[in-house]
């Protein structure tokens, strides 16, 4: 699909097709789906981080707490939504040894008590030692830094999503 598709689309088709580019959080894609039409697939998404970034600190913990714990419960239960279970086998989290599996039960344990939300990092752009390591490091931060520091990778999660949903009509014209 490319932006002038988008564009056209009704906004159940849009919340539909879109509603998950930000994990659980359709109500964001609903929202933006006023400021159509968009120039281009990166206005899509400067919309959406505009909506993020407008949120009061509560707001951006929320969107924190609808992510999953990487290599979590959800991901043993098969509970995962589609997008989530691809990032997170894409790296390797379906196949961990029972070892690895209960070294990041502990520490995503610790960080959720410490924070009140989960640790979020963009799994495509890591592998399982850098997102181990990425946790413990970031457990040693404070609740402000931590907070910025989950919307930004929310923010990356999403920029894949929307790449691999709506062509880069961009690249095509240079
Ligand atoms: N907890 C967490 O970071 N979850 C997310 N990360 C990612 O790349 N996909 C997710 O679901």
């Amino acid at each position: 699909m490319d932006i002038s598709r988008v564009n056209t689309l009704s906004y159940e088709d849009f919340v539909n097709n879109l509603g998950n580019v930000v994990e659980k959080c359709p109500i964001i894609t609903a929202a933006v789906w006023s400021r159509r039409p968009f120039e281009s697939l990166a206005a899509l998404e400067a919309a959406i981080n505009d909506f993020i970034d407008a949120l009061p600190e509560s707001g951006k913990e929320g969107i924190l707490r609808c992510h999953p714990d990487l290599a979590g419960r959800d991901l043993q239960s098969g509970t995962l939504t589609r997008e989530s279970r691809e990032e997170q086998a894409r790296v390797g989290l379906d196949t961990l040894t029972s070892v690895e599996v209960s070294r990041m039960a502990r520490l995503n344990e610790e960080y959720k008590k410490r924070f009140g939300f989960p640790f979020v990092i963009c799994a495509r752009m890591n592998d399982k030692e850098t997102i181990l390591r990425q946790l413990s490091e970031r457990l040693g931060n404070g609740l402000e830094v931590e907070r910025a520091r989950g919307v930004e990778e929310v923010k990356k999660i999403c920029r894949l999503r929307l790449q691999g949903l709506v062509r880069n009509d961009a690249n095509n014209k240079l």
